[in-house]
């Protein structure tokens, strides 16, 4: 039988790896399931004239659920996420990207996430379904 591969963290992640020169370098603080980032997004993330892609929308909200996923102690791929876009987003508006991760069964947890503007107001909101691949080692 293969090996499966180990997840490995090289800072090139495309959304919080600092090393990443094209990334977006979001800056997520996370412990007990819980994940949240606070940033701008500019004019080169945009599909529309002055609103943000929603494909970098579902990034974010992605990498949101994932690290609270993490914080929960496994290493996780995201096998499902489902987004919706109440609001555009436009470009150079403050955000805050929030997500909480529970386990639900053995390989499973599910996770929300939220992006909300400055006003409180809910600009899109995820639910994922991501698989535990390992468990994180503490060093
Ligand atoms: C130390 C601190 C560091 C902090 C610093 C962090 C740095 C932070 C870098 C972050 C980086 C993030 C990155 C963003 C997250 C990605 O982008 S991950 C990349 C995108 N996702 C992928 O590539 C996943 C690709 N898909 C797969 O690998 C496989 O299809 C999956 C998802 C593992 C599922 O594989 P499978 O063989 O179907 O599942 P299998 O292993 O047989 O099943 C496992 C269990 O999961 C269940 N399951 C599988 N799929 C589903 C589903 N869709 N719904 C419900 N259950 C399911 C199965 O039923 C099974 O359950 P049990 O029978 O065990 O109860």
């Amino acid at each position: 039988m293969e090996k499966e591969e180990t997840l490995r963290i090289d800072n090139y992640c495309f959304v919080c790896g600092k090393e990443n020169p094209k990334g977006l370098k979001a800056k997520f603080i996370s412990s007990n399931g819980k994940a949240k980032a606070e940033m701008i997004l500019y004019k080169e993330y945009q599909g529309y004239s002055g609103i943000i892609h929603g494909g970098i929308i579902a990034a974010l909200l992605d990498e949101a659920c994932a690290y609270a996923g993490i914080s929960l102690g496994y290493y996780t791929v995201t096998a499902e996420i489902k987004i919706r876009y109440r609001k555009t987003l436009k470009v150079g508006e403050k955000i805050i990207i929030e997500a909480f991760a529970e386990q639900i069964k053995s390989k499973l947890i599910q996770a929300k996430a939220q992006i909300k503007d400055s006003k409180d107001t809910i600009i899109a909101e995820a639910e994922g379904k991501l698989i535990i691949k390992e468990k994180i080692e503490k060093s």
